[in-house]
């Protein structure tokens, strides 16, 4: 479990999080939403030590990731998986040597348990032949699976997609957000997933985190959401072209 608690983060002096307190439960699928510029990536990175707070603190299970040393903080990051909003596969290295990078630089598995387990994290992303294939041979979509099976290598117990879906057609970001959906029951892992994308949400969080102007506004579940009359949450998911109720297709 991860315990956000009255997080402060200020960057010259211009406050970006506000008191913020969230709790992440194991198991579950949290999407943290919110305008641009509302502070979500800030979050996240708070989440993985990539960023310290100016005062409050991040507990991962139970551990104050600020409170601890270099070596210690490594540890509890090779529990996260992150896929990162751009794909940000290695253009030098095949898909299999991109899902290998974790394994080589974090593990001391022998050449023949790498080629099993990329080979199980490729098919675990539906794609089981792409290993000899460059990045540059690779769709967008098949990019993004690619780093998917790249970020669960290390079987994490947390994954975290940045926008997972932006910059794909609809038909494209269906299938990931399928496929993300289809990963965290398959592998039980807790998911944490930013994004402005309504759809995505709706068809893979459990409950939603809303960021506004840096301070946490609303938290709750998809069903909560749908009941929610909470003005400045209904303005956010108005403008996402979702109606409360209604899920409308996604467009182009
Ligand atoms: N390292 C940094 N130094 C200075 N300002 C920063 C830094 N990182 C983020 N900010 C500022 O903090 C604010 C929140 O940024 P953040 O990236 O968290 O927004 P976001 O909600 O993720 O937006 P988007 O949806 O556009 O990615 C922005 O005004 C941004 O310019």
């Amino acid at each position: 479990m991860i315990r956000v608690e009255h997080l402060y983060k200020s960057f010259d002096e211009r406050p970006v999080l506000v008191d913020v307190s969230l709790e992440i439960r194991d198991g579950e699928t949290l999407a943290i939403i919110g305008r641009s510029g509302s502070g979500k990536s800030v979050l996240m990175k708070h989440l993985i030590g990539l960023l310290k707070p100016d005062r409050g603190r991040v507990l991962v299970d139970g551990v104050d990731i600020n409170a601890i040393s270099y070596e210690e903080l490594r540890r509890i990051r090779r529990q996260f998986g992150v896929l990162f909003q751009s794909g940000a596969l290695f253009d030098s290295m095949n898909a299999f040597e991109n899902v290998a990078f974790p394994l080589r630089t974090f593990t001391s598995l022998s050449e023949e348990e790498i080629r099993r387990r990329v080979q199980e994290c490729l098919e675990l992303v539906q794609l089981p032949d792409v290993g000899p294939k460059m990045p540059d041979e690779l769709s967008g979509g098949m990019k993004k699976r690619v780093a998917l099976a790249r970020a669960i290598a290390l079987e994490p117990r947390y994954i975290i997609y940045d926008e997972p879906t932006t910059g794909l057609d609809p038909e494209t970001a269906n299938a990931i957000d399928e496929l993300i959906r289809d990963l965290n029951h398959r592998l039980n892992v807790t998911g944490i997933m930013v994004t402005h994308d309504m759809h995505s949400v709706l068809s893979v969080a459990d409950r939603v985190a809303f960021l506004y102007q840096g301070r946490m506004h609303w938290v709750g579940t998809i069903e909560e959401l749908h009941r929610s009359d909470d003005p400045t949450l209904l303005a956010f998911v108005k403008a996402s072209e979702y109606q409360i109720g209604q899920p409308i297709p996604r467009s182009a």
